[in-house]
């Protein structure tokens, strides 16, 4: 029974020491669901369903096909925590991951990844459609498997193709809705596919030792970060185009249009200026722009949709 003394309540030590053990576990579990990226993938998908015509499907029944993308996506995040934790545990940036520091079993990781997977599917499958329970588990094989298991280890061009993967969302959002693939929403995944290679080279080349003491060919090990860097110009300069596009096939107006290019303006900004600095300290800072990017990116998609000039 908790105790209070001057107003203050004090837990007994066992019952102390059960919820921290809960909140630690917890904490576990949302880190090898990768929650944060799943988050913004979730946030990708909305943007796809609500930029599909409008087949007058209930709000509960959206947010639940948005629930099932996030499961299947979270499954596939911890897929890569299993297949990954002997490279996890001798990076610095990842060796404290759970399953990598053995606090969880990879029997348990993936028994939880078959939980929600299937979870995921099952509501794909019931109150979405078939069409996007299929693409939605092609996406977690590409790269749960494909990108995790073999590119990763074979390629620098590991995240090129595997970025695709990870770029579905916005049509999976799409199809949820209409049962049907269109060209719209696959400009939106290739927003995300250009996007991609400048957000995650720019971290490579902050973590260049990483990936060598792991043995992982990313780009700036196998080509030099200063090849690399010009790489991620080349880039920006091609999501910059990729990014008008919805602009001029009419899918977005005026406020998409000038929030586009003052983002990629300074995308373009930053990656520049890593290009031509004597030294690597503002990679992370490209790194941690590109998610504001994308995000504030698919965020101007959703309200110009509302408020279109
Ligand atoms: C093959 C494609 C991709 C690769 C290789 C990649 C790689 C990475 C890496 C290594 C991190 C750092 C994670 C950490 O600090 O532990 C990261 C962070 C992040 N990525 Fe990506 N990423 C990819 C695609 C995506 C996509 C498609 C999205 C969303 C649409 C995304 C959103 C994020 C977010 C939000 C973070 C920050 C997470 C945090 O702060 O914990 N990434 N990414
Ligand atoms: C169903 C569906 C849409 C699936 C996509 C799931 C998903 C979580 C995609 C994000 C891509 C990502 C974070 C790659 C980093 O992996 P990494 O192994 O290179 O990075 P790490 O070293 O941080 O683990």
């Amino acid at each position: 029974m908790a105790l209070t003394i001057n107003k203050k309540t004090i837990q007994p030590a066992h019952t102390q020491s059960l919820s921290l053990r809960a909140y630690d576990l917890l904490q576990d579990y949302l880190a090898i669901s990768k929650f944060k990226v799943v988050a913004m993938l979730v946030l990708t998908a909305w943007v796809g369903l609500a930029l599909a015509p409008d087949v007058g499907r209930g709000i509960g029944v959206q947010m639940i096909s948005l629930l099932g993308i996030g499961l299947l996506s979270a499954a596939a995040a911890v897929i890569n925590h299993v297949v990954d934790s002997e490279i996890d545990s001798k990076m610095a940036r990842t060796r404290h991951r759970p399953v990598a520091k053995g606090r969880l079993s990879k029997t348990h990781a993936l028994t939880f990844a078959a939980s929600i997977g299937i979870a995921g599917f099952i509501m794909l499958m019931v109150w979405a459609n078939t069409l996007t329970a299929i693409l939605t588990l092609f996406a977690l094989v590409g790269y749960a498997f494909i990108y995790t298991s073999f590119l990763k280890r074979a390629t620098p061009q590991n995240i090129v193709i595997g970025g695709l993967a990870g770029a579905m969302p916005p049509l999976l959002g799409w199809v949820s809705e209409t049962n049907q693939m269109a060209a719209a929403p696959w400009l939106l995944v290739m927003i995300i596919f250009t996007w991609t290679p400048p957000h995650f080279w720019a971290l490579a080349i902050a973590r260049k030792s990483d990936y060598e003491r792991a043995k992982i060919p990313m780009l700036p090990v196998t080509h030099g970060i200063d090849f690399c860097k010009t790489c991620v110009v080349a880039y920006s300069v091609l999501l910059a185009l990729v990014c008008v596009m919805p602009y001029l096939i009419g899918m977005s107006g005026g406020i998409y249009l000038v929030g586009a290019c003052a983002l990629n303006s300074v995308f373009m900004y930053k990656a520049i200026k890593l290009k031509f600095a004597a030294n690597n300290d503002k990679a992370m800072d490209l790194f941690r722009f590109s998610i504001v990017h994308l995000m504030v990116l698919f965020v101007i998609l959703f309200i110009d949709k509302w408020l279109p000039l």
